[in-house]
């Protein structure tokens, strides 16, 4: 078991993950945000280094082959991944490290990281999905519908999630997010390893 907790948010495309997380970041300061790679094109105000790691075909390629990501997909016509060392090096420090990817990255973190905790954002609807990715604006008409297509496969996969939290308001979610967290950390898995040697008369 890693010492950290290993964090995993994953759902649909404009279900409000991006949202969600940037919420999350102003409220909890002892979480640490993993920063993917990708090949997608920066959009307007997305920084290298702090929104991802912008990367060509070749580049990404290369960290697939030198075995540098913990996970990776390809969605719509892009590569995402996760840089694995910064990962592994923050949970031996005991930090908690939030993920937020799409399935089926999750998916293969679930191999690897059995006791990882993953989290499924939901829509309230298809229809309110719909809207929020539209009403976001950064994507034309095909990619829209593209991404629509997708998010009704990542719905199915709910149920290979620990917990879902439906994103209807982002401070409710937010705060669901914080307690599952909060729970996940007084599991007796993990907290009894902790309490051996103060409770050692005892256990
Ligand atoms: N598997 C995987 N998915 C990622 C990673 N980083 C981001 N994603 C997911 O890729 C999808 C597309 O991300 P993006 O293009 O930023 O669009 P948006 O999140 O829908 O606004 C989202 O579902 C992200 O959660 C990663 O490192 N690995
Ligand atoms: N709870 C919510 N209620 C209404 N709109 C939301 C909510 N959460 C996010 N949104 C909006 O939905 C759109 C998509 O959110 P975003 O965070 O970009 O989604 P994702 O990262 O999952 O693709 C944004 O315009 C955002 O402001």
């Amino acid at each position: 078991m890693n010492k950290g907790l290993l964090i995993v948010l994953s759902g649909p495309s404009g279900v409000g993950k991006g949202t969600v997380c940037a919420a999350l970041r102003q409220k909890t300061t002892d979480l640490v945000y993993s920063v993917s790679a990708t090949t997608r094109s920066p959009r307007p105000g997305e920084v290298d280094g702090v929104n991802y790691f912008f990367k060509t075909r070749e580049e990404f390629e290369r960290m697939i082959e030198q075995d540098e990501l913990l996970e990776w997909a390809e969605y719509v016509g892009n590569y995402y991944g996760t840089p694995a060392k910064f990962v592994q090096e923050q949970l031996d420090q005991g930090k908690d490290v939030f993920l937020e990817i799409e399935v089926q990255g999750a998916m293969k973190v679930k191999q690897k990281f059995p006791d990882a905790v993953f989290i499924f954002l939901a829509p309230p609807s298809l229809a309110e999905l719909e809207k929020r990715i539209a009403g976001r604006g950064t994507d034309d008409d095909e990619v829209i519908r593209r991404r629509m297509q997708v998010a009704r496969d990542e719905i199915k996969l709910m149920e290979e999630y620990d917990y879902i939290v439906v994103n209807d308001q982002i401070d409710c979610a937010c705060r669901r997010i914080m307690s599952i967290i909060e729970a996940e950390h007084c599991r007796k898995e993990r907290i009894v390893p902790q309490l051996t040697t103060s409770l050692n008369e005892v256990l």
